[in-house]
């Protein structure tokens, strides 16, 4: 594959992408304005936080891969990527670790106003009356809103300084997660509201998007106990910044944010926020993931997901429809020799069988391969004996996809 990364990556992400046989150009001084110009010619776009337009996806040639250096995706038009059949995939979980340092930085910083006593005693002054205030965090209460890669390590961290963890009740939640929640003795609330009411920090590890926008809004803000800290480390949108700005102005509540809505989209720029600039707030550069450790797992994962995608695998795409994957998915063993997929898509097709997705995957030596096709539609035995009977097929097996392995 023909690779651009348009941002900062650790320089072996090149030596490590080439070396898996794939033509890579590192331009980090691209903007989201200069994308579309220098699309043509490249098949997989690497990205941090530059935002890629929908202007991307019209002015691309080629491109069929997008990976998000990172979690979040709402820096990319999703949308407009789909319309062109361009996989759009991030690489979840590698920057948690990170994140979650970050966030109970902030947290010791406003407990004990550690920023401020720096920036005192850099001028000169000694203030131990002023600073001699701090309440603690023993004993208190986090409430954890996104209960996600980062959240739970970050209830792993406030568990480690005597802080009581709960989060939201969350239908859908898996086993794995429930029992991990059990085991850090995270508890549950039932309502947004009675999590803003029983904590005493707040932290937000959501991803950005319509069902997050302004989650943190006035009411929920006005629901807060007096004195409570707010963290945001996931993105500026999910807080109402103007009700923050009203609920800092009235002493209410103090505030950890690394993330603005309206930031500047990287490097460095004039920036003037009035939220970030608040004397009750502790503010950061949107550098949770900005790790030397969270980089190069970043960057191995770019490299896992290039390699995977080379090999005929989306993985962690998150712009394919989850409801569109079939209701079987047949697992065909073969030699990987020519025209046995053609033949094994003839018979379904003869089937009146609908392709929802399809992977093969070659095993170590080249000698065999395995296709793995999602299905629509009953597949009968008649069908699995017929797929069974092509010339260089080894073994047919199905699997019926139920609900739970759709979602
Ligand atoms: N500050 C940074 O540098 C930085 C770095 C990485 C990620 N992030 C942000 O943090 C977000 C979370 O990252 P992650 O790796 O933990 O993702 P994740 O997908 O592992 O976790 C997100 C969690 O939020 C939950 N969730 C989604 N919508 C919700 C809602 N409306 N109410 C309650 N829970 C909801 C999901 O079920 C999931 O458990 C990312 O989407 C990204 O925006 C920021
Ligand atoms: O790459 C970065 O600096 C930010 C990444 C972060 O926001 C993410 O969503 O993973």
């Amino acid at each position: 594959m023909r690779l651009l990364l348009a941002d900062r990556l650790p320089d072996h992400t090149v030596d490590d992408l080439t070396a898996l046989g794939h033509e890579v150009v590192m331009e980090p001084g691209l903007s989201a304005d200069d994308l579309p110009g220098r699309i043509a010619g490249f098949d997989g776009l690497v990205v941090r936080s530059t935002k890629v337009n929908g202007a991307v996806f019209e002015a691309a040639d080629r491109l069929v891969l997008v990976i998000r250096a990172g979690a979040g995706t709402n820096t990319i038009d999703t949308e407009a990527a789909s319309r062109r059949a361009v996989y759009v995939c991030n690489v979840p979980g590698r920057n948690a670790a990170a994140v979650a340092e970050l966030t109970m930085g902030l947290l010791l910083a406003i407990d004990r106003r550690i920023t401020d006593n720096v920036a005192d005693l850099r001028n000169g002054q000694w203030d131990k009356q002023r600073y001699s205030k701090a309440e603690g965090l023993l004993g208190s209460t986090m409430g954890i809103i996104g209960l996600g890669s980062i959240g739970f390590l970050v209830a792993e961290r406030a568990a480690a300084f005597g802080i009581k963890v709960q989060a939201l009740a969350k239908p859908g939640r898996s086993p794995q997660s429930i029992s991990r929640a059990e085991d850090l003795g995270i508890t549950f609330c039932d309502s947004l509201e009675e999590l803003a009411e029983t904590s005493d920090i707040v932290s937000v590890h959501v991803p950005s998007g319509a069902e997050t926008k302004h989650l943190v809004d006035a009411e929920f803000l006005a629901r807060m106990k007096p004195g409570a800290i707010l963290l945001n480390t996931s993105r500026g949108d999910v807080v109402d910044e103007t009700a923050l700005l009203a609920a800092l102005d009235a002493g209410r509540v103090r505030a950890g944010l690394d993330v603005f809505d309206h930031e500047p989209g990287g490097g460095q720029a004039e920036w003037e926020s009035a939220v970030a600039r608040h004397p009750e707030v502790v503010a950061t550069h949107h550098i949770g993931a900005s790790t030397s450790q969270a980089q190069r797992a970043i960057a191995a994962g770019v490299a896992e997901i290039v390699e995977a995608f080379a090999a005929g695998e989306a993985r962690h795409c998150v712009n394919l429809d989850p409801d569109r994957q079939g209701s079987a998915a047949i697992s065909i063993r073969h030699l990987d020799r020519v025209g046995v997929l053609a033949h094994i898509l003839d018979e379904l097709r003869s089937a009146h069988i609908n392709v929802q997705h399809m992977v093969n995957r070659v095993f170590r030596g080249g000698e065999a391969a395995v296709a793995t096709i999602d299905v629509e539609g009953t597949v009968s035995e008649e069908l699995l004996t017929a797929l069974g009977a092509i010339e260089h097929v080894l073994g047919v097996s199905v699997v019926t996809l139920g609900a739970d392995e759709l979602s």
